[in-house]
């Protein structure tokens, strides 16, 4: 099972979405910033360090909102 953490980053009423890179899996879709928890870190590190890496923002994790099971197969 793969663990991913993603932001709900909100200001002036306005919700941040992301598009996926075309380099990426799942490129030109659209997705809240975030991506797949590495050993040994927290799900607020993960956060922190994907929003750092992906939108070169520092956060502070406030509210958490929930949690999804997704069961994901690809297509080629
Ligand atoms: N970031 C993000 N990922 C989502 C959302 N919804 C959703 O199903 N996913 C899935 C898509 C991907 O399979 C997975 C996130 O993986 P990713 O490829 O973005 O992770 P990463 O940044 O660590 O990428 P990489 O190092 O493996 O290249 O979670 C969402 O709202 N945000």
């Amino acid at each position: 099972m793969k663990e991913v953490t993603a932001a709900i980053i909100i200001n002036d009423g306005k919700v941040l979405i992301a598009q996926r890179a075309e380099n990426q899996k799942l490129a030109g879709k659209w997705e809240f910033p975030g991506g797949k928890i590495e050993s040994g870190e927290t799900p607020e590190e993960c956060l922190i360090r994907e929003i750092n890496e992906e939108l070169g923002i520092n956060i502070e994790v406030n509210d958490f909102f929930g949690k999804v099971y997704i069961n994901m197969i690809w297509k080629k």
